[in-house]
């Protein structure tokens, strides 16, 4: 359930303004792979055109190749649809239906995605991603609330739960936790951890330590200069390039001096 994402020569616009450019790099599978940089250097942008999310937007396009086990996810008979299912987000702010039930939260993916699923298999496959998802203990009495009656946190594991409802093979999370207090998020941390045996794990994050807790790879962004694209300055194992960046606006990043 867990693939590996080659990247090469990407570019992605809004209209006519070019956001990032010429992005190259390998996700491995079973890992979690962490995107850093400032702000407005095309981390999110680029999270979204793995997906397919990117296009959703009016006048946005995508250059070069991004391929999923080797299969290009931009070739023309390819449905952006099943991108997503196979590869699932999970946004800053928790989403759940405000209105719809836990349980309902959790298998609404399925029934958009999936055919016919009878009351046991789907009731199954709730409780499975619940507690894949480290909340079936808190949840599985009051099933049929609804999901905007959890705290914060837990509503994030609810998303996370809905998202790997529908068995994707990659997560991709944009700063899930930069809405949540610090106890939440470290549960939503100890969850990627245990999700990575299974997932392919991608997470923008603008928390420098929670990019060295929680992932094996980082990629670092950055503008080349003010209005000019984003781009990947380095990308490395987490350890090297929090201990010894090959270069130096990598080290003046993670140090602080800027961003
Ligand atoms: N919907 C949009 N329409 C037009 N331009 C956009 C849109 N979303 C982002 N951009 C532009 O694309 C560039 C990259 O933005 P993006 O949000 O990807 O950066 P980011 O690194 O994720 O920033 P942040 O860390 O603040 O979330 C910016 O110049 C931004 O203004």
């Amino acid at each position: 359930m867990s693939k590996q994402i080659q990247v090469s020569g990407l570019d992605a616009y809004y209209g006519s303004h070019k956001a990032i450019e010429d992005v190259s790099m390998t996700i491995e599978p079973r890992s979690i792979t962490a995107f850093i940089g400032p702000s407005g250097c095309g981390k999110s942008t680029f999270l979204r055109t793995l997906n397919r999310m990117h296009e959703v937007i009016p006048g946005a396009r995508v250059e070069g190749k991004v391929l999923l086990d080797g299969e290009d996810l931009y070739a023309p008979d390819v449905e952006p649809v099943s991108v997503r299912r196979m590869i699932g987000m999970v946004f800053q702010r928790p989403n759940p239906f405000p209105t719809m039930s836990i349980y309902e939260n959790v298998a609404a993916g399925l029934r958009l995605n999936s055919g016919r699923i009878s009351k046991s298999e789907m009731d199954d496959i709730v409780e499975d991603s619940l507690k894949g998802a480290n909340l079936w203990n808190e949840v599985k009495d009051r099933l049929n609330k609804p999901g905007a009656g959890l705290s914060g946190g837990q509503q994030q594991r609810l998303c996370i739960a809905r998202a790997i409802a529908v068995r994707p093979e990659v997560l991709l999370m944009d700063e899930p936790c930069s809405a949540l207090d610090p106890i939440s998020t470290l549960a939503i941390e100890d969850l990627m951890a245990k999700l990575k045996d299974q997932y392919t794990i991608v997470i923008v994050t603008h928390n420098m330590q929670q990019a060295a807790r929680v992932s094996d790879r980082t990629a670092f962004f950055n503008l080349a200069e003010q209005g000019k694209p984003g781009r990947v300055i380095e990308m490395d194992e987490t350890s090297r390039m929090f201990t010894n960046p090959s270069q130096k606006a990598t080290e003046d990043y993670i140090t602080g001096r800027f961003g």
